[in-house]
C-alpha cells in the first residue's frame, strides 16, 4: 500500500466515484454550514426543481453576515436587503426541516466559530459551505472548503460534489514562536512569502513543531487565513489538544462512540514517507509582528518596516501592483509604518474573534485608555464567546479603555450590515482581508493580530505591540 498524505486519505474515505482520470470525482459531505448571504438562490433552486434537501440533519443555517451588531440586539435590520435574506433564510429553514441559528438565537454567531463550538466539526469530516473560510476547520483535521450558490443547490439536493483533486503542499513550521508573535503573523508572513496565489490549485498541509506548540485558536487562524494564499483546503493533523478541545461539545458523541472515533481520528496522519507535490519551511525564530500596509494580504511586513517603494521593484506587474496600493491606501513610499495614523481599530471576525484573542487584545489595554482620536469597535466572534469575555471581566477592561463591546457577527470584516466605515478612515483590523472597499467603499484596512490592534488603538498609529507589553507578561 502506497504511503498517503491526510489529504489523500480523507479524500478517499469520501469518494463515492472517480469521474475521470484527471482527478475529478464525487465527494460525499458530511456537513454544510450556511449563511443567509449565500445560500438564498440555491433554495430558490431546489423549490423550482421541486426537490428536497436530501439530509436537512446534516445541514445549519446560520445568520451572521447581515444581522447588525449592536449593543442592545433586536432583530431589526436598518437594510432592506438584508431583512430580505433573513427572511428567506428562516423561510428556507422551516420549509425544508433544517435547524438555524437566527439573530437572537443565544448560539447565534459567525458561522465558523458556531460549528466548532457546537461541535459539528470532528477530525476527518469534509464540511463544505457557502463561504470561502471554511478552510477554517483544518485546525480539527477536517477538510473544509467554500463552494459557490450552484454548488450549494447541488449539495442541498445529493449530499455529494462535483470535486477536483488538489495538488499538496506541506507547509512545515519551525522554531520557537517570538515573543508577542501570534498565529497571525505567521500566516502573514507565509503570504508575503508566497503571495496571495502561492497556494492556488493546493491543500496545504501544515506540520512541525511550532504547529504542534499552537492552541486550536491559533490553528483555526492559520488555516482561515490559508484560503487567502488561494488554498482550497488546509489541514493539521489531529492531536491530544483537538480532542480535549471538542470533547464534551453539545454534539459531540460520547461513551463507545467516542472510543471508536479517537481510534480512527488516530489514522489521521501523513505517513511518514508520503509525497507532497510542493514543501516548503517557514522559520519562525525570528518572526516579528506583521501588518498589511496594501490592498492585498500578501501586501504585508514586518511592523518596524517602510512602506515599501515601486522604485524599487523590477518586476513591471509588482511595481504596478505597489502603486496602485500605495494609491488606494493614501501612503508614500519609505513612510515607517509605525508612523501611519489611525481612525479605528476593529478585533472581530472568524480570524481573530475568538476568546483567546479577546484575552490577548485585552492584555494590552488593560488599565490603558485608547488615542482620543480612535474609534475603537470589539465584535466577539460568537454570542458565546461574548458571554465568556463578559464573565472573565474582558468585556469591563474593553469598556473602561474605550472599546464600543458589540453583539456577534461579521461586522466590520466586511461591512454588509451597518458597520461601515467612511471614505478615507483607516482601520488597524484583526481581520482577514484588505481588499479596497472590503470595510467600506475608500475605507484603508491595515490587518494585524488582535494584540497589534489592540495596541495601534492605544497608540493612535501603528505601532510594535511589543512596546506595550512587559516581557514575561
Ligand atoms: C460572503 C462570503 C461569500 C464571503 C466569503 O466567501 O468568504 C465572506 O464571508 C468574506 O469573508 O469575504
Ligand atoms: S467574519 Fe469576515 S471573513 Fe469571516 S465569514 Fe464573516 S465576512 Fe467572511
Amino acid at each position: 500500500m502506497s504511503a498517503k498524505t491526510l489529504y489523500e486519505k480523507i479524500l478517499e474515505a469520501h469518494t463515492v466515484r472517480e469521474l475521470d482520470d484527471d482527478g475529478q470525482l464525487l465527494l460525499y459531505i458530511d456537513r454544510s454550514i450556511l449563511n443567509e448571504y449565500t445560500s438564498p438562490q440555491a433554495f430558490s433552486g431546489l423549490r423550482d426543481s421541486q426537490r428536497q434537501v436530501r439530509h436537512p440533519q446534516t445541514i445549519l443555517l446560520n445568520v451572521d453576515h447581515v444581522n447588525p451588531t449592536r449593543p442592545q440586539r433586536d432583530a431589526l435590520m436598518t437594510d432592506s436587503g438584508g431583512q430580505l435574506q433573513v427572511d428567506y433564510f428562516r423561510k428556507n429553514a422551516a420549509d425544508f426541516g433544517i435547524e438555524l441559528f437566527d439573530v437572537l438565537d443565544p448560539r447565534q454567531g459567525i458561522e465558523h466559530v458556531v460549528a466548532h463550538e457546537q461541535g459539528l466539526i470532528m477530525p476527518g469530516m469534509v464540511i463544505a459551505a457557502g463561504d470561502s473560510h471554511t478552510t477554517t476547520y483544518g485546525a480539527f483535521g477536517a477538510l473544509g472548503f467554500g463552494i459557490g450558490t450552484s454548488e450549494i443547490e447541488h449539495l442541498l439536493a445529493t449530499q455529494t460534489l462535483v470535486y477536483q483533486r488538489l495538488k499538496t503542499l506541506r507547509v512545515n513550521v519551525s522554531g520557537e514562536l517570538p515573543y508577542a508573535c501570534s498565529a497571525k503573523d505567521i500566516i502573514l508572513a507565509l503570504l508575503e512569502q508566497i503571495s496571495a496565489s502561492g497556494a492556488t490549485g493546493y491543500a496545504i498541509e501544515f506540520t512541525g513543531e511550532t504547529i504542534g506548540a499552537l492552541s486550536m485558536e491559533g490553528r483555526m487562524t492559520l488555516c482561515n487565513m490559508a484560503v487567502e494564499a488561494g488554498a482550497r483546503g488546509a489541514l493539521i493533523a489531529p492531536d491530544e489538544k483537538v480532542y480535549d478541545y471538542i470533547r464534551g461539545k453539545p454534539q459531540m458523541p460520547d461513551g463507545e462512540l467516542w472510543q471508536l472515533a479517537l481510534r480512527d481520528w488516530e489514522t489521521l496522519r501523513s505517513d511518514p514517507d508520503a509525497q507532497f507535490d510542493k514543501s516548503l519551511e517557514i522559520d519562525c525564530s525570528d518572526l516579528m509582528p506583521k501588518v498589511s500596509w496594501g490592498i492585498s494580504p500578501d501586501q504585508t511586513c514586518s511592523i518596524g518596516g517602510c512602506v515599501p517603494d515601486p522604485a524599487g521593484e523590477a518586476n513591471l506587474i509588482k511595481r504596478q501592483a505597489i502603486e496602485k496600493a500605495l494609491r488606494y491606501m493614501g501612503l508614500t513610499p519609505g513612510t515607517p509604518l509605525q508612523h501611519i495614523q489611525i481612525t479605528h481599530a476593529f478585533i472581530g471576525s472568524c480570524t481573530n474573534g475568538r476568546i483567546e484573542d479577546l484575552r490577548a487584545a485585552a492584555a494590552v489595554v488593560a488599565g490603558r485608555k485608547i488615542a482620543s482620536h480612535v474609534r475603537g469597535i470589539i465584535v466577539p466572534g460568537s454570542s458565546q464567546v461574548r458571554r465568556q469575555a463578559e464573565q472573565e471581566g474582558l468585556a469591563q477592561i474593553f469598556a473602561d479603555a474605550g472599546f464600543e463591546w458589540r453583539q456577534s457577527g461579521c461586522s466590520m470584516c466586511l461591512a454588509m450590515n451597518e458597520d461601515v466605515l467612511a471614505p478615507g478612515d483607516r482601520c488597524a483590523s484583526g481581520t482577514n482581508r484588505n481588499f479596497p472597499g472590503r470595510q467600506g467603499a475608500g475605507a484603508r484596512t491595515h490587518l494585524m493580530s488582535p494584540a497589534m490592534v489592540a495596541a495601534a488603538a492605544v497608540a493612535g498609529h501603528l505601532v510594535d505591540v511589543r512596546n506595550f507589553l512587559s516581557v514575561g507578561q
